[in-house]
């Protein structure tokens, strides 16, 4: 299979915290990839780097062979890569339709949009009326339109922050349906606290750990794994 994303030495300090530190991460074409770890250890930082909203401090980023460790956000969206935010990219005075609209207008136009939207709210099980206001939904349903606008983009590589944070068990069951769905057309890093979702949803797990990979693998390889245990899972 064939590498979509590749960092070298990725790095980001803060005035003197190192908060990544020489990443080496390679994501491969198609696979639902896991990035785990305790608060603080990284991971926002480090998709911050990968979509272009933080500069590295040292190391490289390259997509489908493409070195874009300079290249701006917006470009990179325009690559393929969508990034959904911890809620930051909802306009909450905006409809559900307009938000998502927004969105798909960076790949369609015309009827393309209103097709492209209905099917991206459509997808993530959104059945609120579309002409509500973002900011009325709540919070765990604003997260689930963020992955709807980032759908409408048609990703590449969809970057998914703590997706499930505010779902109720039901929204969870149905979000698990949705990656599974989408896996087969596009490639998904996954930033999530809830284990069993990592569990039952990723090929492979990346365990970030004080700004460095502390251990890559299987679900099951990493729930086995005593460091990632001792450092994260809390059953060591
Ligand atoms: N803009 C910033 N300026 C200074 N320090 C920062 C900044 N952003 C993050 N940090 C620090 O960098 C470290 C890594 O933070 P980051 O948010 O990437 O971790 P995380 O793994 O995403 O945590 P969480 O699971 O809590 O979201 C933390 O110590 C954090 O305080």
């Amino acid at each position: 299979m064939s590498t979509i994303l590749a960092t070298r030495g990725l790095s980001k300090q803060f005035a003197g915290l190192r908060a990544v530190e020489g990443v080496d991460l390679d994501i491969a074409s198609g696979e639902v990839r896991a990035l785990i770890g305790p608060n603080g250890a990284g991971k926002t930082t480090l998709v911050g780097m990968l979509c272009g909203r933080i500069e590295p401090s040292a190391g490289t980023v390259a997509f489908d062979g493409r070195d874009i460790s300079r290249m701006p956000a917006h470009r990179r969206i325009n690559l393929g890569i969508a990034y959904t935010f911890q809620i930051t990219s909802v306009f909450a005075n905006l409809s559900l339709r307009e938000n998502v609209a927004l969105a798909a207008r960076r790949h369609r136009r015309g009827a393309g949009v209103a097709t492209a939207v209905a099917e991206a709210l459509d997808r993530v099980g959104l059945d609120e009326p579309p002409d509500q206001k973002a900011g009325d939904l709540s919070y765990g349903h604003q997260r689930l339109l963020e992955i709807a606008m980032g759908l409408a983009q048609r990703p590449r590589l969809l970057i998914l922050d703590e997706p499930t944070q505010g779902l109720s068990d039901a929204e969870i069951a149905a979000f698990k349906a949705l990656i599974r769905d989408l896996s087969a057309t596009t490639t998904i890093l996954l930033i999530e606290h809830n284990m069993p979702v990592v569990m039952e949803c990723a090929d492979r797990v990346t365990v970030l750990n004080f700004g460095q990979i502390l251990a890559e693998g299987d679900p099951d390889t990493i729930r086995a794994d005593r460091a990632v245990q001792a450092a994260y899972l809390g059953t060591g």
